[in-house]
């Protein structure tokens, strides 16, 4: 009320003084969080339709070891309610009650190991299959994975053009956009770089993002978590004001203060798996009374619930769960929310099955795919330019090691003197390339595989065009690294300099570390990183043992299969042949006697004399091919695994 009466020119002094702590309470005043009629402008926004959710004898079970035996552990045990749209409702509960597994379950992101119906305005969701649901609804979990490099505008757009496809004219977009980052109180943050934003303000982007396609029923676990009490505040008000529009708002929340929790409008407390309590905020105490449980004057309800879960009270846990479960709406509790709801309600109308068919069909498609994977390119592109350090950093680091190495082996590429330290020399290319190719993808995947997950849950696009736009930008930086490495260090080292023993030499030495690379996107989507960068040297250590340390006659029979598996045995063997074999000439020789004056006798020692450098190119990138195949059925399987 105070600042609605600000004038402007008040208000502008006040922020020239620098007065943060003012300025911050008056943005805080000033923003429309407190403003509960903020509504979407129609010219922008479609009409949504009012979703209740109604779910029944939910149960969920998952497979643990415990004592060398493979046991069932039931994490819900039959859980029902509703949630209704207007409504704000929190799940509580304590610490490992069953909460996010809920939340999970609710919006269709855990679907394997769970039972029971989940029904959208009454109709059973897996009748329509839960693809329309996932349409209706966005799921924001905990951690706020988005691309810290973008600017909040751009992460805005790519995520505009990207859910509403060519439907929607641009601007209208920006108009949405707009309206969404004033309402969301991002509108002064508009050019800031994400990773530059507070924690509550990187959560206000994950709610804007996903509320471009202007969902029905937002999911959110935890949102509050990390953020100071006003941004906890600010974020419960915004999701507050989302669910008086209409909205089913549904978030999992811990120990809130009696300020924060009182904005809510339902609450579903659960504890070790079973609903204790679920109704109206403000009859949780009359309710619990009702128990001999009594709240303490001036004591937090928020707090007495979790104290009641965690058995300080010694209430009767099993009587309350089987009261809670008859807590329908038919109760008490109906009486006391439902005036507010039917307020809520006139915002949006309540649709039957089949008109939600058909506001689906009325809905703006995505792009197609060959447009996402532009928009996704043009953003990995965007990212890439904001982090040139890491760019410049990789493609110095091989043009250092390639001095270094061609310092080292100077010349050793055309004295027969030194074949042996040539084969070194090739060798440790070899698997420097592999290397640098591998780890960098190991370890970044990990993070963007976070990403990829809430935006591919939330339809944002689809896979194939997702990998297309990472490999786009992967590839040719992988291909730069390496001539930037090989160039110099071939140079140096004083090999041939005949084009076609240079182009097959430099052909191998990409496609091998693009397949080493192809290992790393594998590993990085299917193992956890601490294991991760240690599988994945040693396997290439391992594989390039072979054709170098030991010749193919003295392995073990159980082991020859290895030598010939091994895409770093066909490498380093193919770069052996590009230099020495090809027929090349008697190699020039210092000294009176040099044992491998005719290349070929080196070839034959190292078993490279009957080499097929066709074959053995193809073969290399048929493992390529085969591991980028595999990396993205893994990526598949790990996104829609559910
Ligand atoms: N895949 C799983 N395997 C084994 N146990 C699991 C699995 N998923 C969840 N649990 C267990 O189920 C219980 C509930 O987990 P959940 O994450 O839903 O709790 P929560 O109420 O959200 O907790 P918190 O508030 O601490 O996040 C926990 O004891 C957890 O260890």
């Amino acid at each position: 009320m105070l600042v609605n009466n600000f004038d402007v020119k008040k208000s502008n002094k006040i922020l020239n003084n620098n007065d943060i702590q003012f300025k911050d309470e008056y943005e805080l005043k000033k923003s429309p969080f407190l403003n509960n009629n903020t509504q979407f402008s129609e010219e922008y926004f479609p009409k949504r339709p009012a979703l209740d959710l109604t779910f029944k004898n939910i149960r969920y079970a998952v497979n643990t070891w415990h004592k060398l035996k493979l046991v069932k552990k039931e994490i819900l045990h039959g859980v029902n309610g509703e949630f209704r749209s207007g409504e704000l409702t929190a799940i509580m509960g304590p610490s490992g009650a069953g909460k996010s597994t809920l939340l999970n379950i609710l919006a269709g992101y855990i679907q394997t190991g769970s039972s029971g119906s989940v029904l959208v305005n009454g109709e059973d969701r897996r009748i329509s299959g839960i693809d329309r649901f996932l349409k209706l609804s966005c799921y924001i979990q905990q951690d706020d994975a988005l691309r810290s490099l973008l600017t909040v505008q751009e992460s805005m757009l790519v995520a505009a053009h990207l859910k509403l496809g060519l439907q929607v004219p641009l601007y209208k977009k920006q108009g949405q956009i707009q309206e969404l980052l004033e309402m969301l109180g991002l509108s002064k943050h508009t050019h800031t770089v994400t990773k530059r934003l507070s924690g509550g303000q990187k959560k206000r982007l994950s709610i804007a993002l996903e509320l471009i396609t202007n969902p029905p029923i937002i999911f959110l676990d935890e949102p509050t978590t990390g953020l100071d009490s006003l941004s906890c505040s600010q974020c419960v008000q915004l999701l507050k004001n989302l669910a008086s529009q209409g909205r089913t708002v549904v978030c999992t929340i811990h120990q809130p203060s009696a300020l924060v929790f009182e904005k809510f409008d339902h609450l579903y407390a659960v504890t070790t798996g079973r609903c204790i309590y679920q109704g109206p905020i403000n009859a949780l105490v009359p309710y619990f009374s009702q128990f001999d449980l009594n709240c303490p004057p001036y004591h937090n309800p928020a707090d007495f619930l979790i104290e009641v879960a965690i058995g300080e009270y010694e209430a009767d846990k099993d009587k309350l769960t089987s009261a809670a479960s008859c807590l329908g709406r038919n109760t008490f509790t109906s009486a006391i929310i439902g005036s507010q709801r039917s307020k809520y309600r006139k915002h949006c109308p309540t649709l039957s099955s089949d008109e939600i068919v058909e506001y689906n069909k009325c809905q703006p498609k995505g792009p197609p795919t060959i447009l996402q994977a532009y928009y996704l390119f043009g953003r990995n592109i965007k990212s890439l330019r904001r982090n040139k350090s890491q760019f410049i950093l990789r493609i110095f680091a091989h043009l250092v090691i390639a001095i270094i190495f061609g310092y080292l082996y100077e010349g050793v590429g055309n004295n027969a003197y030194k074949v042996l330290a040539n084969g070194v020399f090739l060798y440790g290319s070899n698997l420097f390339l592999i290397y640098t190719g591998q780890m960098a993808v190991v370890l970044s995947f990990p993070l963007e595989f976070q990403m990829l997950k809430r935006e591919h849950f939330n339809r944002w696009y689809s896979l194939f065009p997702y990998l297309i736009s990472i490999l786009l930008i992967e590839i040719p930086f992988q291909i730069a690294c390496c001539i930037t490495y090989l160039l110099p260090a071939y140079i140096l080292t004083g090999q041939s300099l005949e084009p076609f023993r240079l182009m097959y030499f430099t052909s191998i030495l990409i496609v091998t570390s693009l397949t080493a690379q192809s290992t790393g996107f594998l590993l990085g989507a299917t193992l956890p990183v601490n294991i991760s960068v240690f599988i994945g040297p040693v396997s290439m250590v391992l594989f390039s043992v072979f054709g170098f340390a030991i010749r193919l006659a003295d392995i073990p029979i159980t082991f020859k299969w290895l030598h010939y598996f091994s895409f770093v045995r066909s490498s380093y063997q193919s770069l052996l042949y590009s230099v020495y074999g090809l027929q090349r000439d008697p190699l020039p020789c210092e000294l009176n006697y040099c044992h491998f004056r005719y290349p070929m006798k080196f070839l034959t020692e190292m078993d490279v004399k009957d080499f097929n450098m066709t074959v053995e190119f193809f073969y290399i990138c048929f493992i390529c091919i085969l591991v980028y195949i595999s990396t993205s059925f893994c990526i598949w399987y790990r996104l829609n695994k559910r």
